[in-house]
């Protein structure tokens, strides 16, 4: 028998199940990784947006994390919601000296508009984490904090990639055209050669989740051993097809369907539409 990939999610929660370490999990299982987590936060939310937020004590992160390092070796790791610098802090301690595929989705606002990252530690990520990824990918908004100047078009876009890569040290850079118009462009950079993953725009308001979900999937193929190129591309696929298929479920933004893929091809009576 071959032996099992595994990935490993350090992230805030989203009871409502489609955001956060859920949508790791359920991406995880879907890309055929065996999925395990840390929770950094629990967060009371749904697909309306934000009730509340629990941070973990950080002696309790660290334990979470030494029960997996310990015990259970990731094939690759990606972490989502790090709230405060001390989880920063601890984040980069734990991972500096460990050769594996590190992503970063570095989640700092919600579409809800609610703020998962506090204020303070938005800056810090760039000096005590990004240096350490092998790639990180921002939307436009988490982008724009992280260079310090507006991006708005694709131009921008390819000359943030540059900053992120040469400047604060993340080996390679993702930046998600999700929030500007037109199809839905994203850019890899890998500090050498640019590559563009390009998908017509799905008009939906059920985009909950879209973020986590695809850089899930990028850890998942890392942890499979493709490349960063390859990673890419089939998590742009899935995410496409988990957007293009997404749930109609709750009052608000609902979330992407994490076996969107499956459907592909279904005929439409079959999709319980
Ligand atoms: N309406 C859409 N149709 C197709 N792809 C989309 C749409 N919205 C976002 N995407 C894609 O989903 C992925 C996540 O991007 P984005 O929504 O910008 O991230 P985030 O959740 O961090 O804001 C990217 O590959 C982006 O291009
Ligand atoms: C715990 C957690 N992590 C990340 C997101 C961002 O998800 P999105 O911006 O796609 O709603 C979220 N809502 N909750």
């Amino acid at each position: 028998m071959n032996q099992v990939k595994t990935a490993l999610t350090i992230a805030g929660t989203d009871p409502s199940g489609g955001a956060g370490i859920q949508a790791d999990l359920k991406t995880f299982q879907e890309r055929e990784v065996y999925g395990m987590s840390v929770i950094t936060s629990v967060v009371a939310q749904n697909t309306t947006g934000v009730e509340a937020i629990e941070h973990l004590p950080i002696d309790f992160i660290e334990k979470q994390l030494h029960s997996i390092f310990s015990d259970i070796y990731p094939d690759a790791l990606k972490s989502g919601m790090i709230a405060t610098i001390e989880m920063m802090e601890l984040l980069a301690d734990t991972l500096k000296d460990k050769r594996i595929p590190f992503v970063i989705d570095p989640v700092m606002v919600a579409k809800s508009g609610d703020t998962l990252m506090e204020e303070k530690s938005r800056r810090v990520i760039r000096e005590s984490l990004v240096p350490l990824a092998t790639v990180v990918t921002p939307n436009i908004p988490e982008t724009e904090i992280l260079v310090d100047f507006k991006v708005e078009s694709y131009e921008s876009m390819k000359k943030a990639a540059k900053v992120i890569v040469h400047e604060l040290g993340s080996k390679a850079v993702v930046i998600k055209g999700g929030h500007l118009n037109g199809a839905a462009t994203d850019v890899l950079y890998d500090g050498k050669e640019f590559f563009d993953f390009t998908a017509e725009r799905t008009n939906t308001k059920h985009t909950h989740g879209t973020g986590c979900t695809f850089s899930a999937a990028i850890t998942a193929e890392l942890a499979k051993g493709k490349t960063m190129e390859e990673a890419v591309g089939i998590s742009k696929q899935f995410i496409t097809d988990a957007i293009q298929y997404s749930l109609e479920l709750g009052k608000g933004n609902g979330p992407t369907n994490h076996w969107g893929y499956r459907l592909k091809g279904v005929p439409s009576y079959e999709k319980g539409e």
